[in-house]
């Protein structure tokens, strides 16, 4: 059969893919329907604020692993070996800082956005720069989310490329809209599961056309795409275990920190003790997902090696390698390519379902609440045809997404660094530094953003016109292992504005959220700090203290026993969440800062 010729799907294949749809949109309509009928915003944006940590967890994970991830990492895989993998490293400060520091103080506060507490530390004209900065974030965001994997079966399967977006982006509205925050997180929990199953099903398949395991094996190494640790610490190196394993730190904390998608599942914990959790159980299923992912790519080099179909002109991008080896590999499994379709479309719609949701949230939330009061009833009729809109300008923001070309993996990962990355910044000036005032906050999220879209589209420019350095690709493969690719990096080693713009796209999120820290701290001292008594209280994560109470438990472990406060946690395992102003909790906060904590806080969130 000519290997060129486009793949089609059997009847199998689209049944399974409407299944997963139906399936989707009947999780939505269930919730429609039952408990509260989502007649609150209460129900609609924080699921009664009820979740428990595991299907939190999945849903954790889900939101930022789309069909980006499942088509971009095998191919960044296969061309480049495993470097990528480091990535990992990165998952545990990642998930550890936000676990215990960014959760507690959030979720003591009470908050409906994360960007309320940008208002509570600093001011409103702070809060709202916040917000407007995210929906900009996440709409772009979105719309990749939903046009890759509408183009990689376009592209090798020849299914209609709008009639794909069209269908997942309406399906994906109508659910969100209509299910709310719990519709959302257990369809997370089901197209999870989709998703891992179907890639771990064209991994088999794969290992077996590869000739089995060891056979696998023994491809992928003489290959060269076993990496190890590469230590060059050059930041203008795309992936080393520096800008993989510290720079992702960074990235994760703009994720999974401070990112409102994520804050929100943390917030509709039943108990902080479970949003911790929850936060922990990421952890594991991230590394499944990367393991996945990862393996993926190198079962596609064991059967391909370096004739890939890229290279043999059948396909014309990477992105679009995936789905060929699935077609090409699973022709004789009917039914399999549809599940793996399943898989990528379930990566994406629990991507955008999540999304929606939260850009729904802080429209309400920071936007509009603020500013005129409603009723209850309104706010939540508002809150879902603000889901619809964002569906609809998502699905626009697709068609914008199609006029760019780039690699779709590090184009999500740099939009993350770029506009996640001063945000985080943000934050950490407001948690961290007690002196810090509105106007540094102000100044400094405006530098962070103007460095990175500097650094990012000059990167991006001049990318573009110097094609000079071939990209690694399969023909230099061959003879050069991972070591001759550092050489020929450092012989072309870019100088002067240029070297500042080929700095690799993991580093984007620890520059532009320094940046924001350096700027908001020296404009902050310039225009007169903020005084101790002026912070709210709560809002400031004592370093100092904390670090002391720390080094005194490990120098006497016995005084751990007596003076940690864990215990009044435990006490709340039986309290519902709904009865936070216990004064256990009081008593917790007062640890922060010695005042009486949340009193202004609570005219807007227990309405
Ligand atoms: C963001 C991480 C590193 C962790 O969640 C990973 O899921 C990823 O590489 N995501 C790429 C973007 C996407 O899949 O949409
Ligand atoms: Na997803």
């Amino acid at each position: 059969m000519d290997p060129s010729a486009p793949k089609y799907f059997t009847i199998i294949d689209y049944v399974i893919f409407a299944l997963l749809l139906v399936a989707s949109m009947s999780i939505g309509l269930y919730y429609a329907f039952t408990g509260g009928r989502q007649s609150t915003t209460r129900e609609f944006l924080f699921a009664d604020r009820s979740m428990k940590c595991l299907p939190l967890s999945l849903s954790l994970m889900a939101t930022f692993q789309s069909a980006v991830a499942v088509i971009g990492t095998p191919a960044e895989v296969y061309t480049n070996g495993t470097q990528y993998w480091f990535i990992g490293c990165s998952y545990i400060l990642g998930l550890l800082i936000p676990a215990h520091i960014f959760i507690p103080v959030f979720y003591r506060l009470h908050l409906t956005s994360v960007y309320q507490y940008l208002e509570l530390r600093f001011c409103k004209a702070v809060r709202i720069c916040g917000t407007v900065t995210f929906i900009f974030q996440m709409v772009i965001y979105v719309g990749v989310g939903i046009y890759t994997p509408a183009l990689a079966l376009n592209a090798v399967t020849g299914f209609h490329l709008w009639g794909a977006v069209l269908a997942t982006g309406l399906v994906c509205t109508l659910y969100t809209a209509l299910g709310g925050l719990k519709a959302v997180v257990w369809t997370d929990v089901f197209q999870t599961l989709v998703m891992f199953t179907g890639q771990l099903a064209v991994i088999i398949v794969g290992v077996q056309q590869a000739g089995g395991l060891s056979e696998t094996w023994v491809k992928v190494r003489d290959g060269g795409r076993i990496s190890g640790f590469d230590l060059n610490p050059d930041p203008t190196v795309r992936h080393t275990f520096w800008t993989l394993g510290v720079g992702g730190v960074f990235l994760m904390l703009s994720l999974y920190g401070v990112n409102q998608a994520q804050v929100q599942r943390y917030l509709s914990s039943r108990t902080e003790k479970e949003a911790v959790m929850s936060c922990y159980m990421v952890f594991p299923c991230l590394q499944v997902a990367l393991m996945l992912s990862c393996l993926m790519g190198l079962v596609m080099y064991a059967c391909y090696g370096n004739n890939s179909p890229l290279e043999q002109q059948y396909i014309t991008s990477k992105d679009q390698m995936v789905l060929y080896f699935v077609m090409d590999m699973l022709q004789n499994f009917p039914g399999l390519p549809g599940l793996f379709v399943a898989c990528l479309f379930s990566a994406s719609l629990s991507t955008i379902s999540s999304a929606l949701n939260s850009l729904a949230t802080v429209t309400i939330m920071d936007l509009i609440k603020p500013h005129c009061s409603m009723t209850e009833a309104r706010a939540t009729l508002l809150s879902k045809m603000l889901a619809v809109s964002y569906g609809i300008i998502c699905l626009a923001m697709a068609y914008v997404v199609h006029l760019m070309n780039s690699s779709v993996l590090q184009a999500a990962l740099s939009i993350f660094g770029m506009v996640g990355g001063p945000l985080l910044g943000l934050f950490c000036l407001g948690i961290f530094f007690p002196c810090a005032n509105s106007i540094g906050a102000v100044t400094g999220l405006a530098a962070g953003l103007l460095i990175s879209f500097w650094v990012g589209i000059g990167g991006f420019l001049s990318r573009m016109s110097s094609s000079v350095v071939p990209p690694f690709n399969s023909t230099n493969t061959v003879a050069a292992g991972p070591d001759n690719i550092t050489i020929i990096d450092a012989a072309s080693r870019p100088v002067g504005l240029h070297g500042f713009y080929s700095l690799s796209y993991m580093w984007y999120s620890a520059l532009n959220s320094s940046t924001v820290v350096l700027i908001g701290l020296i404009i902050s001292f310039m225009t007169g700090r903020t005084k101790g008594d002026d912070v709210a209280s709560g809002t400031v994560y004592p370093v100092v203290r904390t670090a002391r109470s720390l080094l005194h438990k490990l120098v006497e472990p016995s005084a751990c026993c007596t003076s940690h406060p864990r215990h009044k946690i435990d006490g709340h395992k039986e309290i519902n969440g709904n009865v936070k102003e216990d004064a256990g909790i009081q008593e917790e906060t007062e640890t922060f800062l010695p005042s009486n904590p949340v009193s202004h806080v609570e005219q807007e969130t227990t309405v």
